[in-house]
Order: C-alpha cells, then structure tokens, then sequence
C-alpha cells in the first residue's frame, strides 16, 4: 500500500518524533474525556489499595493514543513498562519468558493482542485471572505441567479490532476502554501543543485547519502539521498562516472534510458502479484495488463515523452526505 499522508497507521517519519510528542502523565494527554476520567479513577482506587491495576484494554481506530495512554497508565502507577506485541510473540514459551521476568505491580502492554497465536493466548488466561503461569514441560506419556506463581501485574492490552478478541481474552479485562476519535477543539489543541514542542508559531485559524482535516486522529493532526511547516518556513513565514495551511493541505490532496484520493475513489466507486449500495465490503475492495481488510480498519471507520456512509446488514451504503460531497444529485429510487 503506498503511504497516505491521512492514514492513522504509523509511518516510518513519525516514528522519532513520537517519542518526544507522546504525552507523559494523564493531566498531558488531551480529550479522550471519558476514558481518562474512568481510568484515574481505577488509577487512583489501586493506589489507595496498593494493589496492582485491574486489566486494561483499550481499543480503537490507529493513532488515536492507545501506545500512549498505555505509557501513562504506567507512569501514573509509578512501575515499570513492558512492551511486547501480539505478532511478535510466536511460541508460549515467549510469553511464559516475558512473564516471568514481570516485578509487582509492572504494566505488560501488549499492542495488537488481537493477532496472538491461540496457544500463546491460552497462557494468558491464568497469568490474568491467577497470576500464574501453567507450562507443560516435555511431549507425549513424560509430559508433565509445572505451575509457576506470578507477582500481581496489569495486563494493558491494545487492539484496533476489538470484535477479533476472543471471549475469553475479553473476559479476563477488567477495564474496557474505547477511544474515540477527537473533537475539533482537542486536536487543536495537540497540534498547538506539538508546535510547541517544535518551536514553531503557528495562527490558531491554521491550527484548527489542521485540526480539522485530520480525520479525528492525533497522529494525522501531527503529521499535517509537520508538513504544512516545511512549506510555512520555506516562505520565510514567522506564524504559520492560515492561507499556507490551506494551500499546502490542497497541495496534499486532504480536502476540508479531511478525506484524501483514496477516500474519494471508494466513495465515488460506489456512487458510479454500484448505485450507491449495498454493496458488499470485497467487492468494494477488489473494485478499487485495497485490501478489504485495510478498508475495514483504516478508511471506513471515519467515513462512517462522519456519515459518508453506513454500514447495513446487506452491505455498505453511501449517504446523501456524500452525493453532497461531490455535488452529486441523490439518485431516486
Ligand atoms: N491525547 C493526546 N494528546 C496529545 N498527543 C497525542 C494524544 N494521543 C495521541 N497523541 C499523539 O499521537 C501519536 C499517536 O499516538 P499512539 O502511538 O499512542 O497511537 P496508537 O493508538 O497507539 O496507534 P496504533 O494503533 O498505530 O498503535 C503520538 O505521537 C502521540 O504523541
Ligand atoms: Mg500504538
């Protein structure tokens, strides 16, 4: 898949700056209201009790903050943080390692738990529930299973598709957090934040711009900003203007309602070859050449959450929204 500048998913360039822009502390981390109300709370009741965090899984569209937040459940426990990802984890003899290395109270954050192998899953369940580990040692009639004691940790969990969790795993959490994507006012509030942390002016009508066309997304609200300043300090400005930001974005084929030319290829695939809809997810996918799997993960969210279109039981929908989008008359039916 070529790199779209609009997409949540981490990027090669915004890997170095992560670090320096990731929040540290709860009081830093902007919007997400109410999964940062509940979580201090959980945060503060297990301090109280000197007891570990219950289990966290956060989940939501990439790059809205689930790395992050996991890095200040973390910080705001005052423990150590532990970062491995589903993927990455092949046999349950890594994992038994992992957890075994743990000290009381440490957060283990598994990113992409979705994408664990099933056995491997399977040594969670009493690692979660007992804080302890079951190995079987040795194959076949000399086989035999070993129990490990565990010291009380927190699980933090993070998944763009939550719905690809097993029961079980599901079960064992004990808080769900669900992060939603930005308010207007919050992602203009990172970017200012961020501008900040470059050292660079930038006019609040610009910054809302940004804001604005970022699909929601923190991670895209940066990664506008950084290019919208490279043409800004090209033209010798001292503020980033809000007419550069506008030209730029243009530049970057990000219209003002934040949808890019791939955004636009499936909408008006599905207004030219499909009558609007339903039309089902592949048959999208294959039409504009995307996997369906990237579509489901990383377009449609937003295009939904904007009402671009919805999402019935007999396939995807385009909505009047979108024939307005691209001054398109709502075919009668
Ligand atoms: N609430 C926030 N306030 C300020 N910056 C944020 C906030 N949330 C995320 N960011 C910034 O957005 C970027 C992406 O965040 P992060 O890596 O935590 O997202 P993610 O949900 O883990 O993404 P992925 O699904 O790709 O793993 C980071 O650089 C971080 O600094
Ligand atoms: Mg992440």
């Amino acid at each position: 898949m070529e790199e779209r500048i609009i997409s949540g998913e981490i990027q090669e360039e915004d890997i170095v700056e992560e670090l320096s822009l990731r929040p540290q502390v709860l009081k830093q981390y902007i919007g997400q209201h109410k999964a940062k109300e509940n979580l201090s709370i959980f945060i503060e009741a297990a301090k109280m009790r000197d007891e570990a965090l219950d289990h966290v899984l956060l989940y939501g569209p990439p790059g809205l903050g689930k790395t992050t937040m996991a890095q200040i459940i973390a910080n705001e426990m005052g423990v150590q943080f532990k970062q491995t990802s589903g993927p990455a984890i092949e046999r349950s003899g890594d994992l038994a390692a992992i957890l075994s290395s743990l000290e009381v109270g440490d957060v283990l954050f598994i990113d992409e738990i979705h994408r664990l192998p099933r056995a491997v899953e399977e040594i969670l369940y009493p690692a979660m529930e007992d804080f302890c580990l079951d190995i079987v040692i040795g194959q076949g009639p000399s086989a035999r299973s070993v129990q490990l004691d565990l010291p009380p940790f927190t699980l933090v969990g993070a998944t763009t598709r939550a719905g690809l969790l097993t029961a079980p795993l599901r079960d064992r959490f004990g808080v769900l957090s669900r992060l939603e994507f930005y308010e207007v006012a919050d992602l203009c509030a990172i970017v200012e934040r961020t501008g900040d942390i470059f050292q660079v002016e930038i006019d609040r009508e610009a910054a809302w711009e940004i804001a604005r066309r970022s699909r929601g997304t923190p991670r895209i609200a940066n990664r506008l900003l950084k290019r919208v300043r490279d043409i800004s300090q090209v033209k010798g400005e001292a503020s980033i203007s809000l007419e550069t930001t506008q030209r730029a974005l243009e530049m970057l084929q990000v219209d003002h309602e934040g949808l890019d030319q791939i955004d636009h290829k499936l909408l008006i695939a599905m207004i030219d070859s499909f009558q609007g809809g339903p039309v089902g997810l592949d048959t999208i996918a294959a039409s504009i050449g995307e996997e369906s799997q990237t579509i489901e993960d990383v377009y449609e969210p937003y295009l939904l959450q904007q009402g671009f279109i919805q999402r019935t039981p007999r396939g995807r929908l385009v909505t009047q929204k979108a024939y307005e989008h691209f001054n398109q008359e709502v075919p009668r039916t």
